[in-house]
């Protein structure tokens, strides 16, 4: 029953350096944020703070970020389509009660800290309400703990000049958030000599097996060989699974079947790895619907055998501050290095994210956002806080960005887009590059002030883009690279809403888009290579006015003189108001 499954080969591994990141990045986050505000609908793409943050680099993001904070408020009244949506939600009626304020003080942050502690216990439990045990030991503690502790700040902090109450609570709240989950990212750890062992343990269903490829997947990037080992044994479909993963991934399994005891598997893996010059080992494990007695004392069993240099316990987001509960049992009792949090991507309310740290004292490594090899992170709890604020993540889209295309193509659009030469091929390899980064609700999330749109927008966002694709698709090739063939001859129109089977005005409607997509890129790449920050109001006036109706079916907007003269000075804007001006 022994075997080892060798996939036929392997990919090469990703390598990219940190300029060609930034130049792929730039355009294709100037393209996607074009995109998404296009399809949904929704002017919240706050341009100001793409182009505050677009030099990608870590220096210039952690400076503008600690100002951002700042100076961003998160707005009222929309539904994220984020998972952190509730919790959102929750704690902007903290800051909105602060509105008027001139200063914090004892009394008046009551109300907000009152809302922030429920926007906190609500952001897991009454996703479970059963679970009053949890409720009573791990959440109220922590929570309390956290309210106590933005309390102090607040009312022993001077307001600085300049900014809000309500900024300025913004502020502290998040630099509290950040140090809950744990303040630094916490690295997966290699051992010097021999194959690093990668140890994951967890209850049923968690994501365990998926993690194994994902996990793999990672390492490859990093430039690691990685070997599975297939140690679930009482589901005969995990080895299954595992190996089919295994050759998704390109590396290889050992598996033993399902007579052998997960210890033994454990060791001859090991040596099989060290006779290959494995550099990471992954083993899965199998999970129990709960923790019992018999399948701890197998853990620890594999782990005295095994000697891993990580033993991560593999968690479902979906069970809320449960999962702290679960971490620190898991590690009492067979002692672990961390956690990997799966299913971010899901309904949850982030009480997982929350707590861990705090509760078990061990730091979240890892998170799974999705079903697919490439959707396993590593944990930031700054850009977590970010998004919880709705403040959106502009580094990992910059990555997922990176990842997705390639730096001739990256060059060529950025060409393409300053010379207001943009077309219909560019548009679909952008469309599918974004659709390649992961769901648009993820995308979505990781754009600053985009993660305000409805479930419902990003439904019809996505159905927009089916129908523009079929267009696309219908148009000669020659009508992809000179739209303005297109916007010319009504007659081409009605051929390619006939054979796409949409109809004109659908057809039209496209058009002009691509067209005011050329203005509105050219301007928004133009400040961000150039470095100038427009003003946030001059920069929205100028692209409402490059709204124009489709070809043929209105009349065209004059164009204001402040936007005339805020295209041709892009590059002198003055800075945006508020924090941080000078
Ligand atoms: N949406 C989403 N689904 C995930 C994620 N990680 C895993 N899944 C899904 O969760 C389901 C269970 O994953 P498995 O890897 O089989 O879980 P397991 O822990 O190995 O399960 P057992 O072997 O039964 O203990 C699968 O359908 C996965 O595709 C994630 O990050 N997001």
């Amino acid at each position: 029953m022994e075997s080892l499954h060798v996939p036929d080969v392997n990919p090469p591994h990703f390598t990219s350096t940190a300029a060609a990141q930034s130049r792929r990045a730039t355009a294709f986050f100037v393209r996607s944020s074009m995109l998404c505000s296009s399809w949904t609908g929704v002017r919240r793409c706050t341009p100001a703070s793409l182009c505050s943050r677009s030099s990608f680099s870590r220096e210039v993001w952690s400076f503008v970020n600690s100002r951002s904070v700042i100076a961003r408020r998160p707005m009222r009244g929309v539904v994220r389509a984020e998972m952190f949506g509730q919790l959102t939600t929750g704690l902007e009626s903290a800051w909105s009660k602060l509105k008027g304020e001139d200063t914090l003080t004892k009394e008046n942050i009551v109300e907000p800290m009152r809302d922030i502690r429920r926007a906190l216990l609500e952001a897991d439990l009454s996703l479970r309400p059963s679970l009053m045990l949890t409720y009573i030991q791990v959440s109220l503690p922590v929570v309390r703990r956290f309210v106590q502790a933005v309390s102090d700040q607040a009312v022993g902090t001077g307001l600085i000049r300049g900014v809000k109450p309500d900024q300025q609570m913004v502020k502290i709240v998040h630099d509290e958030l950040v140090k809950l989950m744990g303040g630094e990212v916490s690295e997966l750890v290699f051992s010097k000599s021999g194959p690093t062992v990668i140890l994951l343990a967890g209850l049923q269903g968690v994501g365990k097996t998926t993690v194994c490829a994902k996990l793999a997947y990672y390492l490859k990037k990093l430039g690691k060989s990685c070997m599975l080992i297939a140690g679930d044994v009482y589901r005969p479909a995990a080895i299954d699974q595992l190996v089919i993963l295994g050759q998704q991934v390109k590396v290889p399994v050992y598996a033993a079947g399902t007579d052998v005891k997960p210890a033994e598997i454990a060791r001859k893996g090991l040596e099989e790895a060290k006779k290959q010059n494995i550099d990471v080992v992954i083993m899965d494990t199998a999970g129990r619907l709960q923790i019992d007695k018999t399948m701890m004392d197998e853990l620890k069993e594999v782990k005295r055998v095994l000697n891993p240099t990580e033993v991560l316990l593999v968690v479902d987001a979906m069970t809320g501050q449960e999962a702290a509960a679960l971490v620190t049992t898991f590690n009492l009792e067979i002692g672990i290095t961390g956690a990997i949090l799966t299913k971010l991507d899901g309904d949850s309310r982030g009480g997982a994210a929350l707590s861990v740290k705090e509760v078990s004292g061990k730091p979240i490594k890892l998170v799974g956002r999705g079903e697919r090899l490439e959707d396993l992170e590593p944990f930031y709890p700054d850009r977590m806080a970010g998004r919880i604020l709705g403040m959106g993540d502009v580094l990992s889209f910059v990555e997922k960005a990176s990842e997705v295309m390639r730096q001739e193509d990256a060059e060529e659009l950025q060409k393409k887009i300053m010379s207001a030469k943009f077309d219909f091929n560019d548009f679909l390899k952008q469309t599918r590059a974004v659709a390649r980064m992961g769901s648009m609700t993820r995308v979505i999330g990781m754009i600053p002030g985009m993660g305000k749109v409805t479930p419902a927008q990003v439904r019809e966002a996505e159905k927009s883009l089916i129908v523009m694709e079929a267009i696309i698709e219908a148009m000669t090739p020659e009508e992809r690279e000179l739209p303005e063939l297109l916007a010319e001859s009504p007659t081409r129109r009605k051929r390619v809403a006939q054979d796409s089977g949409k109809t004109e005005q659908q057809v039209s409607q496209l058009v002009a888009q691509l067209f005011q997509m050329r203005v509105k890129m050219k301007n928004l790449m133009g400040m961000m290579q150039g470095g100038s920050i427009p003003a946030l109001s001059n920069l929205q006036d100028a692209l409402k006015a490059d709204e124009k109706a489709p070809p043929g079916t209105a009349r065209r907007k004059r164009r204001s003189p402040s936007r005339k003269q805020f295209v041709e000075s892009t590059s002198s804007r003055p800075s945006p108001r508020g924090f941080g001006s000078k």
